[in-house]
């Protein structure tokens, strides 16, 4: 039984966004999609981003040409056809984020419960993390983008509600979990499940989009897992 610090339950158990927190990936989807834009002599930049990370392949794909006003021209469908090719060259260069490593190890040798919420498809996910796989196998499960239980993508909180109901001991009170996210919509997801989370943004995010967090660190290395998780 999780002691009752204040109005909410202790955190026990923790969630992992993975693009952008634990995986330097989000400037591959920037650096594809500024080579589409160009094309239409039009420029990408952080506001647009802000809209799109977090989110499924095809809602993130939506806003991009809606926002950018390309949909007469270029579907969101054919974006996602277009832009493939060259995020299959990229993933495989996927680098982890600075303490992300760190604190997965430490949780995990802690026997803190770990798992991973990602809007990632399972083929992108592959690619990603084949040179990481000792660290992902630290995780007890990991819930995809295109997982059935997933009907809709970040800001809705199912992913990390399907990611909770994968602990053994299950159902687990939301509150006793902590979100890591990187993304405005993630951030949101995690609240909409009733969940704390500690977001890590990109310095370029403009800092209106950090209000919804509960915690907000520069990097991964700041977080002090003392002050935030009992270790049961
Ligand atoms: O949920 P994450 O792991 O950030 O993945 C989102 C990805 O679809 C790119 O924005
Ligand atoms: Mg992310």
């Amino acid at each position: 039984m999780a002691a009752v610090s204040g109005k909410r339950l202790a955190i026990t158990h923790v969630i992992f966004d993975m693009d952008g927190l634990l995986l330097d990936t989000e400037k591959f989807y920037t650096e594809v999609q500024e080579i589409i834009l160009a094309r239409f002599n039009k420029t990408f930049d952080w506001s647009l981003k802000a809209k799109m990370m977090g989110k499924k392949a095809i809602e993130a794909a939506r806003v991009f040409v809606e926002e950018t006003g390309i949909s007469d021209s270029l579907s969101a469908e054919d974006f996602l056809v277009e832009r493939e090719a060259m995020l299959q060259k990229l993933f495989p260069t996927s680098e982890l984020m600075p303490g992300a490593s760190r604190l997965i190890e430490h949780l995990h040798a802690k026997g803190v419960p770990i798992c991973l919420a990602t809007g990632s498809h399972r083929r992108h996910f592959e690619l990603k993390t084949q040179r990481h796989g000792d660290l992902f196998k630290l995780m007890h499960h990991i819930v995809l983008g295109d997982d059935p239980e997933v009907k809709q993508g970040k800001p809705s909180p199912d992913v990390f509600l399907a990611a909770a109901r994968r602990f053994e001991g299950g159902p687990i009170d939301s509150q006793k979990f902590l979100v890591f996210e990187d993304a405005p919509a993630g951030a949101l997801a995690a609240k909409n499940a009733g969940m704390s989370v500690v977001m890590v943004p990109d310095p370029r995010l403009d800092s209106s989009h950090h209000a919804i967090a509960d915690q907000v660190l520069s990097s991964l290395t700041e977080f002090n897992p003392k002050t935030k998780i009992v270790v049961v």
